[in-house]
Parts: C-alpha cells; structure tokens; sequence
C-alpha cells in the first residue's frame, strides 16, 4: 500500500558532538501493521524511537522527515503531544507515582485524553484494564502502583496508552524486565490492543522470539543502519544480512532446549513463543 498513510521515517541520520549515531534509518509503519524494529544493544533503536516521538534532546543533530498520514512533523515536540502517537517504554515504575492510587493519577489523565468527566474516565479506564487482561479492574484502580507486579504495572501503563486512541503505539522494550509469564500476558496485551482496525505498533525489542510472535513484520538496525527489513517469517526463513543470519540462528538455539517442559506455565509460554520460529523453518 502506498497511499500515504501511516508512518513514514525517511532517511533519519542522527548525529552528536560530530559522531554519526544513525545512518539513513527508514521504515514504514502502515496502519493497524505490527513492525518489530530489532536490534542488539547500542544499535539504534532507543535514538529512533525518541526521534519519532520528537524527543531527542537539543544537542542531537537530526536529519531527514517524518511523515504521519502524508503531514511532515518537527524532529522536536512536547512529550505525549505527537499527534496520533502514544507510548509505553521498558520502566513502568517510572511512569507510575508509586505511591499515589492508580484511579487518582489514571483517571484525570483519562478524562484529559477523551475529553470526559470523571465517571466517564472511570468506565473507559476499567474497559481499557479488562483489554489488557485484568478481570477485576476495579480492585487494580484502588491499588497503589507499589503493589502490582513489574508486568501489572506495565499493563496498566498500556492501558493508559490505548486511552490516547492512538493510530501508534510504540512499544520501547515493554517485555525486557519481564519474567516469561508477566512477558506473555504483555505480549497478549499488546496483541489486543493493536493490529487490523486497531492502533498500529511498532515493537522496540532485542528478542527476535518475541518479536516473531507478534509482529508481521520487521526492521532490523545493526551499528545505527537498517541492515534487514521485510514480512517476519520471510526474514525468519532467509535472512540476508549477516546480523540477522546470527540472530535468528541464536534464537533457534536458545529456544529449542529451552521449550523443554519444565512446568505447565513455563511450557505454554515458551511453545508459543518458539512456533513462529519453527513454522519458519
Ligand atoms: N547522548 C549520547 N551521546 C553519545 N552517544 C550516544 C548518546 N546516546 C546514544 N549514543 C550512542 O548511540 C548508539 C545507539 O544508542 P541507542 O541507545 O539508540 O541503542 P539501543 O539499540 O537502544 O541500545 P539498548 O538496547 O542497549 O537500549 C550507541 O552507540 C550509543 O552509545
């Protein structure tokens, strides 16, 4: 599709004190398209993502455009004010006053969003949490941010993303602290909220398994260039670049002795997670 929709990244070059960090980074985003952008450590993709959400600070040098739905956006704008765009990123404490209830710093952030009152806030909150998977959302917004779990609290924060309704989420490494049950339930989250007819996402990660296992298709950044870009399982099946050949090699590697049994959480999780692996064998 090429009719200008979505998200364009042209040609990002992003550079600091004269050293180049990012070289002609560019990928598309199309509506309701889940991308992974991949990478290992230290390969560009926290710089993307905050030239993206126009948050790169003042002593980083950025060239090239986005574009979102065919209109330019400044490289610079206010946190959580890029039009159409919300995020969620690795630290949910951060994001979260821990020890300030969840209704009363949800809520009127809520009703700023969607434009509501306050029990209109409360009612689209609680149908946000039961989409990220709480049962009992009400008992999690009485709760302090302290008493949920590191993959709770990032559920929550998911939640409070999707009241943006934004066309992108973007994802930042969401599932990296993560134990592989709290990895899976993020996983899901992400896989409800987002997709055809949904928001789109874009998927910051260093795990290809959990990359496969959500996203259709992927960007893969290696020493600030993109060195592999396409549909998932075509990438998975045959990898071009060099880097990437190692990273789906060391995925299979990892995962293969790994999906041996060892308890019935564990197993679905980890069976799961390998099947676009294999399937892409
Ligand atoms: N403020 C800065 N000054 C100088 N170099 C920087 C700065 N910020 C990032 N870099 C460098 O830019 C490169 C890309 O960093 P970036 O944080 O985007 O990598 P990353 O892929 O997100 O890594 P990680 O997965 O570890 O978060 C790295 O070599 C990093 O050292």
């Amino acid at each position: 599709m090429s009719d200008g929709t979505g998200t364009d990244l042209r040609d990002l070059g992003v550079s600091v004190a004269g050293q180049s960090l990012l070289h002609h980074v560019g990928f598309r985003v199309q509506p309701g398209q889940r991308v992974a952008l991949l990478g290992a450590s230290g390969s560009g993709k926290s710089l993307t993502v905050l030239a993206l959400l126009g948050l790169l600070g003042p002593q980083f040098r950025v060239q090239g455009t986005l574009r979102v739905d065919g209109c330019e956006l400044p490289w610079r704008q206010a946190p959580g004010r890029r039009p159409g765009m919300a995020a969620v990123f690795q630290d949910s404490q951060a994001a979260l006053n821990p020890v300030v209830r969840l209704d009363r710093q949800l809520l009127p952030a809520v009703a700023r969003r969607r434009r509501t009152g306050a029990a209109e806030a409360g009612q689209v909150m609680a149908e946000l949490l039961r989409e990220v998977g709480f049962e009992d959302p009400e008992r999690i917004l009485r709760a302090h941010p302290s008493q949920l779990s590191g993959g709770q609290r990032q559920r929550v924060c998911l939640a409070l993303a999707m009241a943006a309704s934004p066309d992108l989420l973007v994802a930042d490494e969401p599932t990296t602290a993560l134990d592989m049950i709290s990895q899976r339930q993020v996983v899901e989250a992400l896989r409800r909220c987002t997709g055809p007819g949904r928001s789109a996402l874009l998927f910051i990660t260093h795990d290809l398994a959990v990359a496969a296992d959500l996203c259709d298709d992927v960007v893969v950044l290696d020493r600030g260039r993109v060195v592999e870009a396409g549909p998932m399982q075509q990438v998975l099946r045959s990898p071009r670049a060099a880097f990437t050949v190692a990273l789906v090699a060391a995925a299979r590697a990892g995962l293969r002795p790994a999906a041996t049994p060892v308890g019935p959480d564990a197993r679905t999780g980890l069976e799961s997670v390998a099947a676009p692996l294999d399937a892409a064998s």
